[in-house]
């Protein structure tokens, strides 16, 4: 059994068509097909109905550092549950230590740019953010959509980059082997060239976090 807010390649790797990135600077996993193209739709209108302006952690300065519109979703809502049924089943994590589910929406030259998603040990925000929770454990994403032209996410110290499909999850350790944050972990959110982008993203923490 691994530690509550902990997911690991075992237990991913458990799961029919779960594949790992052969790669051993991360730790990062696709499945297709994760959810269907129904619960895609269903959280895609939550996304819709409840957006505002994407924010970063530590300010660096950019405006244009992520351009895309977030929505907080609500745990209450039955396409939310059902997700997190299927998240806590596919990575053996507890719930109580995720953040609540968001979404992401990109409309066309909107991205977010190469980041990772820890925070920063030394960086100004850090106590902040992570002195109740914790530092980010896992990252879960999944694509709601297929996005006509660019959108795509990509990790460049590992040379991989992956398509919006629908119902695609990804996920990732934030972590080193040690526990150490992972920079082979920066990815970015690339421009939409044409069309819309919605994920929904995940983030878990070392500890409970406090709802
Ligand atoms: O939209 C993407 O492809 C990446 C999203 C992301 O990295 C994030 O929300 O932290
Ligand atoms: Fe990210």
């Amino acid at each position: 059994m691994s530690a509550a807010g902990e997911s690991s390649a075992e237990t991913l790797l458990q799961r029919g068509g779960v594949q790992r990135v052969p790669n051993a600077k991360i730790e990062l996993f696709q499945l297709k097909g994760f959810l269907s193209s129904g619960h895609c739709r269903e959280l895609i209108s939550l996304i819709d109905a409840n957006r505002r302006p994407s924010t970063i952690a530590d300010d660096n300065g950019d405006a244009y550092f992520r351009t895309s519109e977030t929505c907080d979703l609500e745990a209450s809502e039955p396409a939310v549950q059902e997700l997190e049924v299927l998240l806590q089943s596919l990575s053996g994590i507890d719930p109580a230590h995720g953040e609540p589910c968001q979404g992401q929406r990109y409309a066309p030259g909107q991205e977010f740019k190469p980041h990772t998603d820890y925070f920063a040990p030394d960086g100004a925000d850090y106590a902040k953010f992570c002195s109740v929770a914790g530092q980010r454990t896992w990252t879960f994403m999944i694509y709601l959509n297929e996005v006509e032209a660019g959108g795509a996410t990509r990790f460049k110290v590992v040379g991989k980059t992956f398509q919006p499909e629908t119902g695609k999850l990804l996920c990732w350790n934030n972590r080193r082997p040690d526990g150490s944050v992972n920079p082979n972990t920066l990815h970015h959110g690339m421009k939409v060239r044409s069309g819309v982008k919605y994920v929904i993203t995940k983030w878990y923490r070392e500890r409970e976090w406090e709802w």
